[in-house]
């Protein structure tokens, strides 16, 4: 068994939309199709990958240096040797020789991207859904059916007042959401306290609203915001800081009890530990969102998930960022808390398969091969044309 080769593609998903620290205008997105030789029902195995919102496309790395790389090594030293599969663990360190530690940049994505479409590969040779054969490998056998999920979006939009933002949240507790969450920190404390009025009308509870600064916050501002929502009861506050700034996420934590939820912006083990050890992080109330899209991808992540275990942190507390099916899969074969998801954002990037719905805030997934990308036609769609003829 061989990867025979290994296409990329950037496309685009910008879209008007504005959170506090960015427009989506000029966003785009890697695909990546890793083309097996084995052949299932006449036709090759292929497995595919995207990287989440938020960063851009990786392909220029991913052409000069991770595909190569990966595509020099000899076919066999990419196998595992117990089952004959391919071995996401070896492929790995070989996308990561020669790669100093630290720095964790763009170079995350492009990795993180190429290993979604490797155990979208694997699983598919395995003839299993990846969060079965998560599970199976990893859980012994056991699979949480259905994962909790909450609708992301509240996003800054051109002319888009507190009518439209409540219609938006409208729409997605008619489509089976329990929790939502909105942006904020883009406009004035006491405008976003309009806005957050204004949903909580909708969603009654403050325990059904998550709001997501997306790291715009100097720490007297964090703490504004946070002396402010205290009295709501959200059901978190997200990345009031900067990522990397964990003084602040630490002090933070002396001025809000509820919880908070950070990590979407930190792409190694390393800084997850550093956020462990230094953000004043608590493991009994607080929500962490570190996304393997964007974070060197799966076989990281797991080094991620056996440090939180060593540091006294239950996978339940981990809800990835991205909204997409990878991480839904390790949420069920993994058992994490939950996933996000975006409904109608980052189309066709967003939302889970096309033939189950949301009920009572959760979902389950469906029984193909792979992770899933085949029940959902319009992102398949658009995988399969961008790599057709490759970069
Ligand atoms: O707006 C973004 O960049 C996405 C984001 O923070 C989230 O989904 O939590
Ligand atoms: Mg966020």
């Amino acid at each position: 068994m061989r990867i025979v080769e290994i296409r990329e593609k950037t496309v685009g998903i910008k879209s008007d939309i504005a959170n506090a620290y960015i427009d989506f205008s000029q966003m785009t997105c890697s695909t990546v199709a890793v083309i097996t030789d084995v052949v299932r029902d006449g036709k090759p195995v292929i497995g595919y990958g995207f990287n989440s919102n938020g960063r851009y496309g990786a392909g220029r790395l991913m052409r000069e240096r991770f595909i190569p790389r990966l595509m020099s090594a000899s076919p066999d030293s990419l196998i595992d040797a117990a089952d004959g599969n391919l071995d996401p663990f070896r492929i790995w360190a070989r996308l990561m020789s020669n790669e100093k530690p630290g720095g964790h940049g763009e170079r995350s994505v492009a990795v993180g991207t190429i290993d979604m479409a490797v155990w979208d590969a694997v699983a598919k040779i395995a003839g299993k859904p990846l969060y079965r054969l998560l599970a199976d490998r990893y859980r012994g056998g056991v699979a949480d059916e259905s994962v909790w999920v909450y609708a992301a979006g509240g996003y800054y939009y051109p002319g888009k007042g507190v009518e439209a933002l409540q219609d938006e949240m409208r729409s997605y507790r008619d489509r089976g959401y329990k929790v939502v969450k909105m942006k904020i920190g883009a406009t004035s404390l006491e405008d976003d306290l309009r806005r957050i009025e204004a949903v909580l009308e909708v969603v009654g509870d403050g325990r059904n609203l998550c709001v997501d600064a997306n790291g715009r916050f100097d720490l007297k501002t964090a703490v504004a915001y946070a002396e402010a929502l205290k009295p709501y009861g959200l059901f978190w506050y997200e990345e009031a800081g900067d990522p990397l700034d964990y003084a602040l996420q630490a002090e933070l934590a002396n001025h809000y009890d509820g919880p908070m939820a950070t990590g979407e912006n930190l792409f190694s083990h390393q800084d997850a530990r550093n956020l462990i050890r230094h953000g004043g992080m608590r493991p009994d109330r607080d929500w962490l969102q570190f996304d393997c899209a964007l974070s060197y991808g799966l076989v990281e992540y797991m080094r991620t998930l056996d440090m939180l275990a060593e540091n006294g942190w239950s996978s339940r507390r981990v809800v990835p960022h991205g909204g997409h099916q990878m991480s839904l899969n390790i949420a069920a074969g993994l058992h994490l808390g939950g996933n996000e998801s975006y409904p109608d954002v980052f189309k066709p990037f967003c939302g889970f398969a096309d033939s189950i719905a949301v009920e009572d805030g959760r979902v389950r997934l469906p029984s193909l091969p792979g992770i899933g990308f085949e029940d959902k036609a319009e992102l398949f769609r658009t995988m399969r044309e961008a790599l057709e003829t490759g970069g």
